[in-house]
């Protein structure tokens, strides 16, 4: 996982440095952390990639909610941005992103028959912001393990062709975006799903969230996975939290419960839980 600091300077660097990839390729294909569609999208994606066309990952499904999952890919197909569901770790999306770019290069590729150039191949780079899986599913559609950097500040690369075994190549380096920080709920839903360094995050702010969360969304995440009783529900969330430190054997130490609760959350033995809601409209659909 990326430890990088963002700076104003890095994220200037960063774009620039993507602004030259983009220059190179057919097809811009974005990944973003399913259980956090929009917290694990550069707030200036569109901006960055302008009229690049471009398609949108939901990563890391195997830990995300199913019905959430399908809200939020109807909810992007429906404003215009085409998106496919995967789980790199587990999958190999290889066959869904040819598919779906051979739909979204129609007419480039089209052209390209009229014009008598044999070469369908379609040339494409991964980006998104730190540990939205980048790495891992460009892994899985070249099929083997290539040491990769990323465009991180000061790390100077060479553009090279990573082949697939269908017509798309892919660019070795993902460009490295930085994520929405500047918002105190993004920045605790990054920190849940494992993608801020620990240490620079509050443990019991995070888990104090996600039982507030759970109880909206996700009740049988309390009662069910760790066993609260009715009463006990009724208490506020640092107190359920104290409740649930003794329950488990902590005693006072209610740091370790939140560790455990982060910890569970993380590799999926609470439950797929997916930490923002679709909206509405796309839940209805
Ligand atoms: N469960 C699950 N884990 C995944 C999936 N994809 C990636 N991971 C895990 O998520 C973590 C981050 O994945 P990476 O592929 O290193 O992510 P990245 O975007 O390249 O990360 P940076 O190098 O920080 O920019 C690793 O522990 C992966 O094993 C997935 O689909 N499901």
């Amino acid at each position: 996982m990326a430890t990088i600091q963002w700076f104003p300077g890095h994220m200037a660097k960063a774009r620039r440095e993507i602004q030259e990839q983009l220059k190179l390729v057919d097809l811009v294909i974005e990944i973003c952390d399913a259980r956090i569609p929009e917290s694990s999208r550069n707030p200036m994606m569109n901006e960055i990639v302008q009229q690049k066309p471009h398609l949108l990952v939901l990563n890391k499904t195997d830990l995300a909610d199913p019905k959430q999952t399908k809200a939020w890919q109807q909810y992007y197909e429906a404003q215009g941005q085409p998106t496919i569901v995967t789980d790199a770790q587990h999958q190999n999306p290889l066959n869904l992103v040819q598919q779906k770019a051979n739909e979204i290069l129609k007419e480039k590729l089209a052209l390209r028959a009229q014009r008598g150039i044999k070469n369908m191949t379609i040339r494409a780079m991964c980006m998104g912001v730190p540990n939205s899986g980048k790495s891992t599913f460009l892994n899985r559609l070249v099929g083997k393990n290539v040491a990769v950097t990323g465009n991180r500040p000061g790390v100077t690369k060479n553009q090279n062709w990573l082949k697939t075994k269908q017509n798309l190549e892919i660019l070795d380096t993902p460009g490295i975006l930085w994520p929405k920080f500047d918002d105190q709920e993004i920045g605790v839903k990054l920190a849940l799903t494992g993608a801020i360094k620990e240490g620079l995050y509050h443990e019991d702010d995070v888990t104090l969230f996600a039982l507030d969360y759970f109880r909206n969304y996700y009740p049988q995440v309390l009662t069910e996975k760790l066993g609260v009783g009715p009463k006990q529900l009724e208490l506020s969330d640092p107190d359920l939290l104290l409740a649930l430190t003794k329950k488990f054997g902590f005693k006072d130490e209610y740091e370790r419960m939140a560790q455990k609760i982060i910890f569970d959350l993380r590799k999926g033995s609470l439950g797929r839980i997916t930490l923002e809601q679709a909206p509405v409209s796309a839940t209805e659909a």
